[in-house]
C-alpha cells in the first residue's frame, strides 16, 4: 500500500483502500505509521449495531477474538478508541 501524503489517519494507522464490506461496516487496509506494517481495520457502524440490538454480541465477538491466536484465524491486535460513535479494530491482513 502506498501511503499518500495527507492520507487520513486513525490513531497510529494511515488509512488506505477499502478491502471489503460486511453487514456492519467496512474493512480498510492501513499501515502502522511507526512500523510500516500492514493491517486490516474494521470500522463498524455503531448506529446499525444498536438498532439491531446486537451490541452485546459484538462486544463478545471482540473479547473472544482478542483471546484467539491461531494460524487459521485472523488475529485481533487492538480496539481503537474513537471520538465518533464507532467500534474499530485492527487485525493482520
Ligand atoms: N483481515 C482481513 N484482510 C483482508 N481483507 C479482509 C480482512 N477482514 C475482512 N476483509 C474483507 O472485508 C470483507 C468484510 O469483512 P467483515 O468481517 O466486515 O464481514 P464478513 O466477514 O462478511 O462478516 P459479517 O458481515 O457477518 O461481519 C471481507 O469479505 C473481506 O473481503
Amino acid at each position: 500500500m502506498a501511503a499518500s501524503e495527507g492520507a487520513m489517519r486513525m490513531g497510529k494507522y494511515e488509512m488506505g483502500r477499502t478491502l471489503g464490506e460486511g453487514h456492519f461496516g467496512k474493512v480498510r487496509l492501513a499501515r502502522h505509521a511507526d512500523t510500516g506494517r500492514a493491517f486490516a481495520i474494521k470500522i463498524l457502524d455503531r448506529q446499525r449495531i444498536l438498532a439491531m440490538k446486537i451490541d452485546e454480541q459484538i462486544k463478545t465477538e471482540i473479547a473472544t477474538l482478542k483471546l484467539l491466536k491461531h494460524p487459521n484465524v485472523v488475529r485481533l491486535y487492538e480496539r481503537l478508541p474513537q471520538a465518533r460513535p464507532r467500534y474499530t479494530w485492527s487485525s493482520s491482513t
